[in-house]
Parts: C-alpha cells; structure tokens; sequence
C-alpha cells in the first residue's frame, strides 16, 4: 500500500482519534500508542503498538520498528529524553522535541515563559515536600492553586483557601501525579474574568491563530467551551503576541493551545499545549479545517489559509459517573434532535468523571450553542453493564 506519510502517535484519546481521521484523509499510514488497548485512536489507525509511553525503550523500538516520518505526541507524559535522542537522529519530532521536553512538566513551560521570555504569568513557586508547599504559598499569597509538576485534565489539582487546607492539597496532588518526579507548582489565584484558548498554527509559512475560545472549568477540568469568544482588541493583542513569542521558541510545525487568564485589559499566560487541546474540539463543528486538520496540515507542510473564521460554536462533554469496563449509551437521537452532534470517544472503560464524548452545537450565537450543547450532552446516558 502507498501513504502520504507514516505517523507514530504518542497517546490515542479522543483527541488523538480525531487526529487520525484528518491525517488519513490526507492519505497517513497512523500508528497509534498508548497504555492500554483499544484506545480511541487506536481503533480508527492503520496499526497500534500497546506500551507506556514513559518506557524509554519500547518507545525507541516502536519508532525503529515504524520508521515514522513524523513522530507526534498526543499526551504530556512521554519519555522525552528519548523523542530527543531520536530526533537527533534524523526523526522528526512534533512540534520539536524540545517542545515536548518544555511542556511536560509545568516547571519548565513556567520559567520558560516568566522567566526566558517574560510573559505576565500568576506568581508561583515549586515545593517538593509540605514544608516548601508552606513557604511557596506564603510567597504567592492564598487562595492558591496547586498542582503535580506532571498532570494533565486537572488531575491532583486544588485551589486552596486557608492554611489548614495545604496538607490536603499536597496529599491529594501526591497521589495523583503522573511520571517520576514528587514536586508541585503552587500558583496564586488568579480571579480573571475569563480564561481562553488562543488555537495557534506554527506553519511553514508563518504563525496564524484561531478565533480565541472560551471555557468553563471544573475539577481543573474542561466542561464546555465556545468560539468565538469576545475580547477587546488589546486583549487579543496580548495573548497574540505572547502566544507567538511562545511557540516561536518552542519551534517546529504544527498547531498549539496556548491558554490565558483575563482580567480587563490584563492578559495572563497560563500553559500551553504543543498539540490541539481538549477546549479546541469545537473547532469540529465551528472551523471549516477543525484543530486536528490544521495540525495535520502544519505537520505534513501542506498550505495553511491565510485567515481561520469561526461560526458561534459550542462543546460540551459527557462524563461518566463511575468505573466500569462494559460500557453503552442511550439517548444520541434525543440528543441530535434539535441539531446537535455527538462524539463518543469509545473508551474501553470509565471512571468518575471520565470524559467519554463530547456534544456540538452550532447557532446564530454562542450563548444559544452553548446551551444546545449542554441540553445535548446531557440526553446522553451512559449504561454501566457491572
Ligand atoms: N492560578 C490559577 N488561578 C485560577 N484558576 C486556575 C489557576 N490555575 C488553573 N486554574 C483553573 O484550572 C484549570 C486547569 O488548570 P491547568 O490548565 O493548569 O491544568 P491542566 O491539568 O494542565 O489542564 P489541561 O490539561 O486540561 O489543560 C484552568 O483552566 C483554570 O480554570
Ligand atoms: N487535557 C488533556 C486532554 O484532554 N487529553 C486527551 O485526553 C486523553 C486521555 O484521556 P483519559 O484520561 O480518559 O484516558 C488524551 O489521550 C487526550 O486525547
Ligand atoms: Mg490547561
């Protein structure tokens, strides 16, 4: 058989399974990885490889079993000493190996970002025991938020808004941080106004942004989001530049969600994602090229137009409530009757709050889509077989 390309794709979730539908489109032969099988990439790819993407040495045998062209990681924690080592070698790394190396652990994005480019970020400080999680919020002032250096969908996240609250915050971020490292980033509260993604594409022609898209967070979790989002124009000037500062340095091709805080004209940088981000997959109903076709696009260097539009659009996601490995749903028809579209991620197994599909609205604007979303995510029910 004859591909365009071959992709090895770290991590196969949901957004990994769109992923792949748009590089098949553009005739990839996808390999998809992750922990466990039957992931949702993993079911629409060409061929998967089973195995932790911290295991330095099954990664480097998948990629010279594959022989891929471009190597794309799809979740923070990977072994990325490794993705540097092979890109040293001759493999091309998405966006760059250094980009993944910065942005798996918060405390390298962080002082690349305050300190290396000086972007406006909350004040923080990293702890590695309770002792230093008391100093960093003494430092920061409380609330505060606290997080695993290494995490990702709000795991081990907690804001906290008395002292008597830092033990538990410390425990809870302990036992749910991912990778090898017991540290957390304690971060000061930021009251904004509104938080948005900036989606922006580093292509071989240029960097260009999406409209931005706003959200609503809960659990350090993503629950709805909608683009466009209305920003003053020096607002979207801020975070345009600092998202371009960013990704510029950071390198490679490919599409980015780079994420601010807002706060009047105050535009704050928070993190940013070298890959599309989980707020981004409005874009399947509100971009002519969704977030998953320009990274594609930007990867393979095929052309990227000169400016992205999006109609009033919105996401919301289907959680389940608790564990199970035998899973079905009820209620799609119901759930599209006014419009809406649903995903459904196909996981083999759920857990609390699990996100296992998303709806997708579209409407004259994103109040209305917002609230058809919701209404739609919510008529689907899943069913918990044991
Ligand atoms: N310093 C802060 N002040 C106020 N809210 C915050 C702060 N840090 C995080 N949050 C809230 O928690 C959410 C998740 O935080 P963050 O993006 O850092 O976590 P994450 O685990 O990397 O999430 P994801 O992987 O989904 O992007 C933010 O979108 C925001 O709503
Ligand atoms: N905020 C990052 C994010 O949304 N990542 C997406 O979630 C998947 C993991 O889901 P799981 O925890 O249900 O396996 C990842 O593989 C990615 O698609
Ligand atoms: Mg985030």
């Amino acid at each position: 058989m004859s591909h365009t390309s071959t992709i090895l794709l770290l991590g196969s979730g949901e957004l990994g399974r769109e992923f792949v539908i748009s590089a098949k489109r553009l005739g990839a032969y996808v390999v998809a990885c992750d922990s466990y099988d039957d992931a949702p990439a993993m079911q629409l790819a060409d061929a998967r490889e089973v195995f932790s993407m911290l295991d330095g040495e099954r990664l480097r045998e998948a990629a010279e079993k594959h022989r891929p062209d471009y190597i794309v990681p799809e979740i923070e924690a990977i072994r990325t000493s490794v993705l540097a080592e092979l890109e040293e070698e001759g493999f091309t790394v998405v966006p760059s190996a250094r980009a993944a190396q910065l942005t798996m652990n918060r405390d390298a994005i962080r002082d690349l970002a305050a300190n290396e480019l000086g972007l406006v970020t909350s004040k923080y400080r990293y702890a590695k025991n309770l002792e230093e999680v008391k100093a960093a919020a003494q430092h920061t002032g409380l609330p505060c938020v606290i997080k695993p250096v290494m995490s990702s969908s709000g795991k081990g996240q907690s804001t906290v808004r008395s002292e008597a609250g830092l033990e538990e915050a410390w425990d809870y971020a302990c036992a749910n941080m991912r990778g090898d490292r017991q540290r957390v980033i304690v971060e000061q509260f930021v009251d904004f106004d509104y938080e948005i993604t900036l989606l922006t594409v580093r292509h071989k022609d240029g960097v260009i942004f999406c409209p931005p898209i706003g959200h609503r967070q809960e659990r350090g979790d993503y629950q709805e989001s909608w683009q466009p989002t209305p920003m003053s124009d020096t607002a979207i000037d801020k975070a345009q530049e600092m998202a371009r500062k960013v990704v510029d340095d950071l390198g490679g091709y490919g599409l980015f969600g780079v994420e601010f805080f807002v706060r009047g004209e105050e535009v704050i940088f928070s993190e940013l994602s070298p890959r599309p981000h989980d707020t981004g997959m409005v874009t399947l109903v509100s971009q002519n090229l969704t977030e998953f076709d320009l990274h594609a696009r930007a990867v393979m260097g095929l052309p990227i137009p000169g400016e992205l539009r999006a109609r009033p659009a919105a996401s919301a996601v289907i959680l389940a409530e608790r564990d199970s490995a035998s899973l079905a749903y009820e209620g799609l028809a119901e759930a599209m009757a006014d419009g809406a579209d649903i995903r459904i991620f196909a996981k083999p197994t759920s857990r609390p709050y699990r996100r296992m599909g998303v709806a997708l609205a579209t409407a004259g604007d994103t109040d209305e889509a917002r609230r058809k979303a919701r209404d739609a995510a919510h008529r689907v029910r899943i069913l918990y077989g044991d």
